[in-house]
């Protein structure tokens, strides 16, 4: 049985030092949940609490109704998979997977049977026979998840699995995981450093730093609205820009050097803001901007370009001085020149924008 967790006003402390500060999340019912940030933000930390390994130094873990702070790691049920596979290397494939069903007071028939449904699911049936130094690290890792998986449990959790994998068995083994999450519909929790990982499996993403989550949602809305420039940085790439917003009658217009915005229609500020001009940061992503000559929209200068096939990247400097990265479809331009002259203006609905500091996302949308 899959669960929902709560987790409330959870804190982590070393001796002195707080690394999760009253933290709070759901995470729902046979969700694929994943943990993204930089190295040191807590992610480990964090899982290995819900897992019984770490002490807590506040609040509560749930697992539904039931709090989990004191019950022991066996006894919560839960799977595990770790980036180093931890399979054990003098039993083969079937008895590695048979090893957590065997404590459990299972018939011999019913343990054969449940560890052959496993093997079909992570497809690795034509192995179940074989050492684990006979495999390779893909197949391992699939032992690791078979292992987790077949005892039901109610929570899965994942720290890292893919990162002792070449990158293209990344790519498939990323797949294969979220598949067979799909296919069992374990709560799953999933923890990574790597942004397009954690965009191609999870249904809900939490970005953390500093044992802080800066903004939890699906990966579109991560992606396409970033709660602050932490986030729009560290997912995908963007170039954030310095300009300035002034009041209109009909709502905001945004300055860029020399340049401005059409006006702006759903710009949120606060109040004490909405009637004057304030500095902000603009977040845009490079294939989000579109190039013309016409002369109208942010005036800039090509730098440098590089072919990528599909796409052309360049490199140019606005008026201001600052270099921004564009990425264009190959086959609508012609490859410019450095040098050349160009106009910039961003597609309507992409503009992200940011107060001075870079914390508070005042939305907006309207033409570049
Ligand atoms: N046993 C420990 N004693 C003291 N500090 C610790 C301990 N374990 C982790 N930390 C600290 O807690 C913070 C969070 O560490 P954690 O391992 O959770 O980060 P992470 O986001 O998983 O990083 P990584 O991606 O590098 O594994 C770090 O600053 C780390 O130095």
């Amino acid at each position: 049985m899959s669960v929902t967790i709560f987790i409330k006003d959870l804190v982590k402390k070393y001796d002195d030092t707080t690394v999760i500060p009253e933290l709070s999340l759901e995470i729902k019912k046979g969700e694929f949940f994943t943990l993204l940030g930089p190295s040191g933000c807590g992610k480990t930390t964090l899982l290995r609490m819900i897992a019984g390994f770490n002490s807590i130094e506040g609040g509560t873990i749930q697992f539904n109704d039931r709090v989990i702070n004191q019950v022991e790691p066996g006894k919560r049920n839960i799977g595990m998979v770790f980036q180093s596979y931890a399979i054990f290397p003098h039993l083969t494939v079937k008895g590695n997977i048979a090893f957590g069903l065997e404590n459990r007071r299972l018939s011999k028939a019913e343990i054969a049977s449940k560890v052959d449904d496993i093997l079909k699911v992570v497809q690795i049936e034509q192995y179940k026979d074989r050492m684990p130094k006979n495999l390779s690290g893909g197949q391992q890792q699939r032992v690791a998840l078979a292992r987790a998986i077949v005892i039901r449990p109610d929570v899965l959790l994942m720290d890292e699995p893919l990162s002792n994998l070449d990158a293209k068995l990344r790519v498939d083994m990323r797949n294969a995981i979220k598949d067979i999450q799909r296919e069992v519909g374990i709560t799953t929790v999933y923890v990574t450093h790597d942004q397009e990982e954690a965009m191609a499996v999870s249904d809900r993403i939490a970005v953390m730093k500093s044992g802080v989550i800066q903004h939890l949602g699906t990966p579109q809305e991560i992606y396409q609205r970033p709660a602050n420039v932490f986030v729009a940085t560290f997912i995908g790439r963007t170039n954030i820009i310095e300009g300035s917003l002034t009041p209109e009658a009909g709502g905001h217009r945004l300055h860029i050097g020399q340049s401005y915005s059409e006006e702006l229609s759903n710009i949120q500020l606060p109040k004490s803001h909405a009637q004057k001009a304030i500095n902000v940061q603009i977040s845009v992503r490079p294939e989000e901007f579109v190039m013309t000559e016409d002369q109208t929209g942010l005036k800039a200068t090509i730098v440098h370009s590089v072919f990528l096939g599909q796409n052309t990247h360049y490199f140019v400097d606005l008026e201001s001085g600052q270099r921004v990265e564009i990425t264009q479809e190959s086959k609508t331009t012609q490859i410019l020149d450095p040098g050349h002259t160009i106009y910039l203006k961003v597609k309507k609905d992409k503009i992200n924008v940011y107060d001075a500091e870079g914390e508070l996302n005042y939305t907006g949308s309207g033409q570049l």
